[in-house]
């Protein structure tokens, strides 16, 4: 099993035009490949469609039939590479979900994540958004082997919930990747804050990508893709713009903060059966 494995970040200005993010999208990842030979490529949250719930049926295909997932899957098969491929607007009969893959270097579709908790707020004076008028919930988690090492998928508005990233952790993985599109104010807010947190609760890596900034676009982002270590750190930033980031995950640095902060040997969960009841 590889002590390392380099992995690419591909922080992306998505446009509205389909056509147009499916190629910039072939680009960069071949280019990334061709200058810096990553293992897995991850991509950002609904990278071929402006993001908002009015644009869910119109950009929605078909997983793993449709366009961009072929598109995924042959380029996976022509770099020899694994892409997490970011999410997009997936078409099943007569519903939408936000849903996140995996392809294997063989072109095989290994991951399917239809996005479980829709980002739904309404904060006074800066954003109100409701993802389910265009998008439905998922209720399965996604694991996927890549290389020996277990890795799990998650959407950005996902990673507020401890429980969530909990499971992943129990299950045995040492990498969660999570595609994201946040506005700026809640990014400024939360987004460090939040990946460095659950790395930490869980001491495993956590990957955030971002969509680039686009002051222009119905959807501004953060920006800030990052990979965080088991010990909380950064790894390795994206600043605002269009940037794609490489890093080499340490996989060594797993159990040296979990056999170094005995987290999971001390856990009382004898104790913590409130955790699982709703308010
Ligand atoms: O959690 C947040 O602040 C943003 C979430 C979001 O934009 C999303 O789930 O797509």
């Amino acid at each position: 099993m590889a002590k390392s494995t380099r992995l690419a970040m591909i922080q992306f200005n998505v446009s509205k035009d389909k056509n147009d993010n499916l190629q910039r999208m072939a680009a960069q990842i071949r280019k990334v490949v061709k200058e810096s030979n990553p293992r897995i490529v991850a991509l950002p949250e609904c990278w071929q469609m402006p993001f908002h719930p009015r644009y869910a049926a119109e950009y929605s295909e078909p997983v793993p039939d449709g366009p961009t997932c072929q598109l995924l899957s042959s380029l996976a098969k022509e770099l020899n590479i694994y892409i997490a491929g970011g999410s997009i607007a997936e078409r099943d009969g007569t519903k939408c979900y936000n849903t996140a893959t995996v392809f294997a270097p063989s072109g095989k579709m290994i991951g399917k994540y239809r996005k479980i908790h829709l980002y739904m707020v309404d904060i006074k004076g800066d954003i109100t958004f409701n993802e389910s008028e265009g998008f439905s919930t998922g209720s399965e988690f996604c694991f996927v082997d890549i290389d020996g090492k277990k890795v799990g998928i998650g959407i950005c508005n996902d990673i507020r919930y401890d429980e969530f990233v909990r499971v992943f952790r129990n299950e045995g993985c040492d990498l969660i990747i999570f595609p994201f599109a946040l506005v700026i104010s809640q990014g400024k807010a939360n987004f460090e804050t939040v990946l460095r947190c659950r790395a930490l609760d869980n001491q495993m890596f956590v990957c955030g990508v971002s969509g680039a900034r686009d002051e222009n676009s119905v959807y501004v982002q953060w920006g800030h893709s990052m990979l965080v270590s088991p010990w909380g750190q950064i790894v390795k930033e994206a600043g605002e713009r269009e940037e794609t980031v490489v890093v080499d995950v340490d996989w060594s640095l797993v159990e040296q903060a979990r056999s170094q902060v005995l987290l999971f040997k001390q856990r009382r969960t004898d104790l913590y059966e409130t955790i699982n009841k709703t308010k």
